[in-house]
């Protein structure tokens, strides 16, 4: 067992991380739900935060989000150290969240479920042209694959509507998207798609968390892993580097704080964890992340179209 809490870092380049948290910690009465949790994240870097249930992985999220407030730790965005005490704080700084039940209006169209909120207007009116125009900029930068942007969402399929989500959260020009189990419940094809979308995130060169139970989309797609375990940091890995198998000891504690593809001066700073007795692998990690859903047997579509377009 390696007793290490190196991190790794993303690789050629130097840039400072976007997003970084040190030491943070959530309790919600007597449960511990993260303890001096970690975490970088770089422009243009994919990281999966991958966990059992009952790990921490929403209450990491829902801190980023501005839902609720660390209990200790520091979080810094850009360098600089903040306070996200609200969700519109969270959004200000340049962090998207979707949420998994993707809070559309089903009964609105795509350009209002866009816009929502942030509607542009001419003089007195809302400038419908000029939105819809602005979305399907939008949509081709991300190669996203919907019919029209006049139809509503309740009509699109699940992979659209992710996509629409997505779409929506790009609008405030974020710096970091968060993505909590996007492709949860949707098929083969759809999934695909919603990776495919992740890239271009990437290409854009946003930072991006993607929750996930699924380890076929994170092979797929993610740059570095990130494990929970018990709300703690168990592993720090980059996808090129890991086995699924490697991934799944460190969620399910067979291998507990295993962190080491690159030394990092997380190393010496981070306090060492209390070693967790082994565990059995629980069932659901083995529900999770199934050897028949181990890896992705389609390759990612190519649906880059060479726009590369701003959002304006
Ligand atoms: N609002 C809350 N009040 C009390 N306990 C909470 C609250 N939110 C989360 N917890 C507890 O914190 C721990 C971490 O939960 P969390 O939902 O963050 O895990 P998770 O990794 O997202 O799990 P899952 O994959 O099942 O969604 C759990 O023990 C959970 O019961």
């Amino acid at each position: 067992m390696t007793m290490n809490s190196a991190v790794a870092e993303p690789r050629g380049t130097t840039r400072e991380p976007v997003l970084s948290l040190k030491g943070v910690s959530k309790g919600f009465g007597a449960v511990r739900a993260l303890t001096d949790i970690n975490l970088d994240i770089y422009p243009g870097e994919v990281v999966a935060i991958v966990g059992d249930n009952g790990a921490g992985k929403s209450t990491l999220v829902k801190i980023l989000a501005g839902v609720h407030p660390q209990d200790s730790g520091t979080i810094s965005f850009d360098g600089v150290e903040v306070s996200i005490q609200t969700p519109t704080a969270s959004r200000a700084l340049g962090i998207a969240t979707v949420f998994q039940d993707l809070a559309l209006c089903d009964n609105l169209d795509v350009v209002s479920n866009l816009f929502l909120g942030r509607e542009i207007t001419r003089g007195p009116s809302l400038d419908e042209e000029e939105m819809e125009q602005r979305a399907w900029s939008l949509l081709r930068q991300l190669s996203a694959k919907i019919p029209s942007v006049r139809i509503a969402v309740a009509s699109l399929s699940g992979g659209q509507r992710q996509t629409v989500a997505i779409a929506r959260s790009l609008i405030g020009e974020p710096s970091v998207v968060i993505l909590d189990e996007p492709t949860a419940a949707l098929g083969v094809a759809q999934t695909a798609e919603v990776l495919n979308l992740v890239e271009r995130l990437r290409e854009r060169g946003l930072g991006v968390l993607l929750i996930s139970h699924n380890m076929a989309d994170v092979q797929a797609v993610a740059d570095r892993v990130v494990v929970l375990r018990l709300g703690r940091n168990n592993g720090d890995f980059h996808v090129a580097d890991v086995s699924y198998e490697e991934i799944i000891s460190a969620i399910t504690g067979a291998t507990d704080n295993v962190v080491t593809r690159r030394a990092s001066a997380h190393a010496s700073a981070a306090p060492a964890s209390p070693p967790e007795s082994a565990s059995a692998p629980s069932a659901a990690a083995h529900a999770a992340v199934a050897p028949s859903e181990g890896r992705l047997t389609e390759p990612l579509p190519d649906n880059s179209t060479g726009i590369d377009e701003e959002i304006d």
